[in-house]
Formats: C-alpha cells, sequence, structure tokens
C-alpha cells in the first residue's frame, strides 16, 4: 500500500495540528505553508537521527484547511500508523515514523493557540511580563511575528543586534512561547567564562575532574533538560571552546570533565552576538560550520536609533515601571520626550530605561529633558594610567578600573572596550 488517502479528510478550516516528538518537542504546522522535516540543518523540522534523509518528508497544506505529507524519496520511508506509505493526509492521532524518529500528530488546542498569539502580541494582560518586547514601529511588529512563528519549531536561532537592543528578552519570548515554557532557561554569557572553565560550564564536570572539583557539577545542557539553552556572545568563544561546542550540537552528546558516560542533549539552543560572525568566519575568527549551526535561523534586534517611533513608547513604559518602583507618579515632559526621540541611543533600550529610572529616581516633578539626558561634563584624561606591577592578570585589572573610573559606569565603560555590560560586570566582579 502507497496512499492512505482512504482515511478521512481534516474538514476543519479552524483545526490546527502540531507534530509531537517523543522527547515532547512540539512544532505546529504552520498556517497555510508547507514545512520540511528532514535531518539536514535547514530543513523546518530537524530531526537529528541517523536513519532519518537529509529531506525526509514534507507536510504541505493542501490549500482546503487540511496537510498532507508526502514522502520525499527518503532512504528509509515513511510509515503512518505502522504501514509504510508514500503520502497521507494528517489526522489528530496518527502515528508517523521517519527512519527511527517517532512524531505523533496532535491537535492543537484553539483558545491555548489564541492566548498565546495575544500574550506575544502585547494584550494588556500581558504587560505585566518582565519578557514583553515592546514597541509599535512596523519592524517591532514584524519581529513579533517572526518569534511566533519560530517559538514553536525546534530550529536553533542566531539572534544579532548591538548591546542593549533586546536579544536576551528575544531569546526568552522563544522560550516562553516554544512548547516547553516551563522548562529550564538557561542563560549563559560566553564572554565571561575562563577559557578554563568553558567545558565544565557548559557540559559539567565529576567530582575530582580537576583542582578544586569538589562535587559533580551539572553544566548548561544539563541544567536546561528539555528546555533552552541560550549562548549569548557566542562570539567570545576561543576557538577551541567552538570545536566542541560544535561536536556536541552535532552528535547532541554531552560528556561532562571526568566523566566516563556521554548523555543526550534534549534542550533548544539559541545563541545571540553583537558581533558580525560573517566577518569573524572570513577573518578565521570564528568557525563557519559552527556558524551555520546555530544560525540556521537569524533574526535581527534593530538598533533604537533605526526606529525612534518607539521611543515615546518605551519611555512610557519604563516610567510607569519606576512608578511602581518608587510608589509615587512619575510623569515625562514634553521637551524629554522630544530630547529622548532625537537622542541616538548607543546603549539602546537598555540605556533608555536606565536613563528613565535614574531621572526618576532623582526628580521631584515632571522628568525635564535634562534630567533625563544629562550633558556629560568633559573630563580631563590623564596621558598615563598607573598600573601596578605584578602579573599580567594584575594589569589587566588595573586597565579595567581605570577605564570604569574615567567612563563614571560600567555601562560607559563597556561601551568604550566594545564590551557588553554583562560581560565587564563580570570581569569586574572576578578581579
Ligand atoms: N523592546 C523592548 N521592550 C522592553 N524592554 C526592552 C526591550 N528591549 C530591551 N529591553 C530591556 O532592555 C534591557 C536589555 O535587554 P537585553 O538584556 O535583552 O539586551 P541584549 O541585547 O541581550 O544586551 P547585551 O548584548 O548587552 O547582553 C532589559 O532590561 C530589557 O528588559
Amino acid at each position: 500500500m502507497n496512499d492512505t488517502d482512504r482515511l478521512p479528510r481534516t474538514t476543519d478550516p479552524a483545526l490546527r495540528l502540531a507534530l509531537e516528538l517523543d522527547d515532547g518537542r512540539r512544532c505546529s504546522l504552520p498556517h497555510c505553508r508547507s514545512l520540511t522535516i528532514g535531518s539536514d540543518p535547514g530543513c523546518d523540522l530537524v530531526l537529528a537521527d541517523r536513519f532519518v534523509s537529509s529531506a525526509h518528508a514534507q507536510v504541505r497544506f493542501d490549500g482546503q484547511g487540511g496537510y498532507r505529507i508526502e514522502d520525499l524519496r527518503s532512504t528509509n520511508g515513511l510509515r503512518v500508523d505502522g504501514v509504510p506509505v508514500q503520502g497521507a493526509q494528517l489526522e489528530p492521532g496518527m502515528h508517523l515514523e521517519l527512519g527511527q524518529a517517532r512524531l505523533a500528530v496532535v491537535r492543537i488546542d484553539k483558545s491555548e493557540e489564541e492566548a498565546r498569539a495575544r500574550r506575544l502580541r502585547g494584550d494588556a494582560s500581558f504587560c505585566r511580563s518582565p519578557h514583553r518586547l515592546m514597541g509599535r514601529s512596523a519592524v517591532m511588529s514584524g519581529l513579533r511575528d517572526q518569534l511566533e512563528k519560530l517559538a514553536g519549531l525546534a530550529l536553533p536561532v542566531l539572534i544579532r543586534g548591538e548591546t542593549g537592543t533586546g536579544k536576551e528578552l528575544a531569546a526568552r519570548t522563544l522560550h516562553e512561547f516554544g512548547p516547553r515554557p516551563e522548562a529550564p532557561f538557561v542563560a549563559l554569557n560566553c564572554g565571561a567564562i575562563p577559557p578554563a572553565l568553558f567545558e565544565s560550564e557548559l557540559f559539567g564536570h565529576r567530582r575530582g575532574a580537576f583542582t578544586g572539583a569538589h562535587r559533580d557539577h551539572a553544566g548548561a545542557f544539563a541544567r536546561a533538560g528539555r528546555g533552552t539553552v541560550f549562548l549569548d556572545e557566542v562570539a567570545e568563544l576561543p576557538l577551541e571552546a567552538q570545536a566542541k561546542l560544535l561536536r556536541v550540537l552535532e552528535t547532541r552528546l554531552v560528556s561532562p570533565v571526568g566523566g566516563d558516560r556521554e548523555f543526550a542533549i534534549e534542550c533548544r539552543v539559541l545563541a545571540a552576538t553583537h558581533r558580525d560572525l560573517g566577518a569573524m568566519v572570513t577573518s578565521g575568527q570564528f568557525r563557519e560550520d559552527l556558524f551555520h549551526r546555530l544560525g540556521v535561523v537569524e533574526i535581527e534586534l534593530p538598533a533604537l536609533r533605526r526606529r525612534r517611533s518607539d521611543i515615546p513608547g518605551l519611555l512610557e513604559h519604563f516610567a510607569n515601571q519606576a512608578a511602581a518602583e518608587l510608589e509615587r507618579e512619575v510623569v515625562m515632559s514634553k521637551a524629554a520626550v522630544s530630547a529622548a526621540t532625537q537622542h541616538p541611543w548607543p546603549g539602546n533600550v537598555r540605556a533608555l530605561r536606565n536613563a528613565v529610572l535614574r531621572a526618576a529616581a532623582l526628580s521631584e516633578g515632571p522628568i525635564t529633558a535634562a534630567g533625563l539626558l544629562p550633558v556629560a561634563r568633559p573630563q580631563a584624561r590623564p596621558d598615563t594610567i598607573a598600573v601596578p606591577r605584578g602579573t599580567y592578570a594584575d594589569m589587566n585589572a588595573a586597565l579595567l578600573r581605570h577605564v570604569v573610573a574615567e567612563e563614571g559606569s560600567i555601562r560607559k565603560a563597556a561601551q568604550v572596550l566594545d564590551v557588553p555590560r554583562s560581560t565587564l560586570g563580570a570581569w569586574m566582579q572576578r578581579m
């Protein structure tokens, strides 16, 4: 038998279906679009199974509200409810086998789906969520649509954007609207991990693996379980660490340092960077194969100066946040809104948020333009830096302290040094 057309057809146009993997991952069938399934990272649904062909099958939208799966001449074929088929109309309750991978066709509860979409679009009820990407500009609403589509797919996503544009917020949104929002979201700042600790932080270690390893340590992949690992500032990984990460992403197997057993990883991997990874690949600083693994899909968070129409809404949002924290009214003057809309905001939304919170804390009446954007006082810059005699580490610490003292804040120093604020913060903590 090569076809299961005799199965009842899906006629309800509102019926939404998803494919559920054995490990609980769920991929909702995109509205009115086709979806390819295979082991190739370019597929919409990637199955890391050596019996799955690179492009194994395709789920086609049939134009009438239904979906059909077709075998794409795969090596190991397609089975529906245990029967080898060439194609079949998808119905809830069916079991598909592609190579050794098993997928169940499940019905998505419509109200659950609608609530998810409403939350992502920004209903009032979702305003309280700390993970909300605000902004009414066309570029931001396009981005939210993109995130909504990507959240249901198990693909790796590379998030690009300048510091403070909301990359981590976007990663959390993908996790929160993905199939397992209740599973852990583990964020790791790759720029803040000393090279010697990289393997242990990601993959974990066993007790006694190295001096100081007094007990077993679960790495990020183990802690994320079936959730998400977010590799922030992934471009900062040294080449040796990149090779190790690539191996894990290819085999989906992790071996803790000092352990003799590998375990399979089940989490989704998201990565972010403020750097031009393509250029780093060209200059040999970043592995091309890892770049393609991580960036199956790329999204870009636009700089705030490229979407100035979002600024008044963000000011209002953060003024409300400040009012809630300070337990008093916080009002922005028209002049402050106008000045903020012209400002270049090199530190993007984070800088804007900090400016509003600082101004709200310091001003008693409405926030003025000068209160929000104080003019930087020119500082006398010494020609030399007093560097202590000592080790390379001592010297680095002295230089970092100097830049922070001169710039007046870790945020500004991070901009001068062109490193993320969180990275510089972590360096300072280790000094
Ligand atoms: N669109 C947005 N709506 C509301 N808040 C935002 C938005 N974008 C960023 N923020 C806020 O700005 C701050 C910085 O965001 P986030 O940490 O996600 O940026 P990032 O791009 O990951 O920064 P970095 O590269 O420095 O790590 C957070 O407090 C976040 O909540």
